[in-house]
């Protein structure tokens, strides 16, 4: 097993143990730990992988088809010049080319360009396939009447183009490859019935099936086994691994993406500073793995409290969090804070040295923005909240303090984001 793999593993396993991480990390971990011979992830995990395949294969898809297509589009230089065919039998051979094989590629080049789903990108590479490795059969077929050995071989080459480019997954792709090789040998040794030494190339088709149906099924286990290390890799160090919230790298990153969407929509929004209250005091009674576990509590919280789609939250260290609500009016973001706030408390896990109250408490420190400007950055509204913050703290904690960042004095800028 690499060692990085080795690395983030451990790293997942202990994210796991927080519910605020994402489910993609234990559903990885499983994978890796269970194996894939069959070439399948569990559902969820295979319509990702299925999706981001689709994605990166795109530009060697519209290389394989416009290759093909080159080919044919060349096909009647060879002819002329190698072999020199009467012009019935190139009208019929260009008709089987032009009108046949050629539409099927052009269509399937324009709906590879315009991102298809997943789904039709595989159905029409594997049709495509189909129809052109039924075409060179034709051909075979209308040059043999004019004595001319048009190699079956072609039609393997079909099959080792769509494995090396054709990104379509092993298990639609090997039997229908497969299955195909079958149809083309009944084909020649039933119908076509060629000269006896011609079943060497019959044998040498089969030969590069066999092979290029191995090498998909080897490139695949590679490339899923990359996918899933790429993944739980990228996953882990967007992570903070005690509480499984992002961490602060990834959460000022995505914050930067929000405040970029609320600006570029005209979107209000609330950013929030979260901090437990005298957790100096818990460490000192409880220990620090009972810390640990109320952090962990208290970020699973934070994180009910920011699963919409544009929702964005983070450990920004220590015990302090962050998140950042979009699109909502300052009162019902006030209101979300608050009902945040109380759901801590209503955990009631004991702090008997805390000056507040019984349980662990949060401040929160919510700055809404109204209307943001691009000419304000994401750092000044962080620094308001934190103002907000110590305001809470101030006024006895426990507490949330809002405020609006436009009519709020400007804070001295000290990040860079
Ligand atoms: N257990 C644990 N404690 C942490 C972690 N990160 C920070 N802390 C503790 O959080 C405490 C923060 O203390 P302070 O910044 O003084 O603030 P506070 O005691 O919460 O007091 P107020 O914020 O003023 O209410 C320190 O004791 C840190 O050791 C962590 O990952 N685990």
């Amino acid at each position: 097993m690499p060692r990085h793999r080795d690395q983030a593993l451990r790293d997942a396993q202990q994210l796991e143990r927080s519910r605020a991480a994402p489910w993609t990390i234990g559903a990885i971990r499983r994978q890796l730990d269970y194996g894939f011979r069959w070439l399948r992830f569990e559902p969820a995990l295979e319509r990702e992988f299925e999706h981001d395949l689709n994605r990166s294969a795109r530009a060697n898809r519209i290389a394989l088809l416009a290759m093909a297509a080159l080919t044919i589009l060349l096909a009647p230089v060879f002819d002329t010049v190698v072999f020199d065919l009467p012009v019935a039998a190139n009208t019929k051979i260009r008709l089987v080319q032009y009108a046949g094989m050629l539409p099927v590629l052009v269509l399937a080049i324009v709906a590879c360009a315009r991102g298809v789903s997943a789904r039709l990108a595989e159905a029409i590479m594997t049709i495509q396939f189909v129809a052109i490795v039924a075409g060179l059969m034709g051909v075979r077929v209308l040059l043999m009447e004019q004595g001319v050995d048009f190699p079956v071989e072609f039609t393997a080459v079909g099959f080792v183009g769509i494995v090396a480019l054709g990104r379509v997954r092993s298990r639609i792709i090997i039997p229908v490859g497969v299955l195909t090789a079958l149809l083309v040998i009944a084909i020649e040794v039933w119908g076509i019935r060629p000269p006896h030494a011609a079943y060497y190339h019959l044998a040498a088709a089969g030969t590069l099936v066999l092979i290029a149906a191995y090498l998909q099924y080897t490139s695949e286990y590679s490339m899923r086994g990359a996918w899933l290390d790429q993944r739980l890799l990228e996953l882990v160090s967007r992570r903070d691994g005690l509480t499984g919230l992002l961490n602060r790298h990834a959460l000022e990153s995505s914050l930067t993406v929000a405040h970029a969407h609320a600006v570029r929509e005209g979107l209000g929004y609330g950013l929030a500073m979260i901090d437990i209250d005298q957790f100096g005091r818990y460490n000192n009674g409880y220990g620090h793995p009972a810390g640990d576990q109320t952090l962990r509590e208290v970020a699973q919280m934070v994180e009910s409290y920011a699963r919409r789609p544009l929702d964005v939250c983070g450990r920004y260290g220590g015990e302090e969090f962050t998140a950042l609500w979009i699109g909502e009016s300052g009162d019902r973001l006030e209101a979300h804070a608050e009902n945040l706030r109380a759901a801590v408390q209503a955990l009631h896990m004991e702090h008997k040295r805390s000056t507040v109250g019984p349980w662990v408490t949060v401040s929160v420190g919510l700055c809404y923005v109204s209307a943001p400007d691009e000419n304000d950055s994401l750092s000044a509204v962080l620094a308001t909240a934190d103002r907000l913050l110590y305001k809470a703290k101030r006024q006895g904690r426990n507490r949330v303090a809002t405020g609006s960042f436009e009519s709020l004095p400007r804070p001295a800028l000290t990040g860079n984001l």
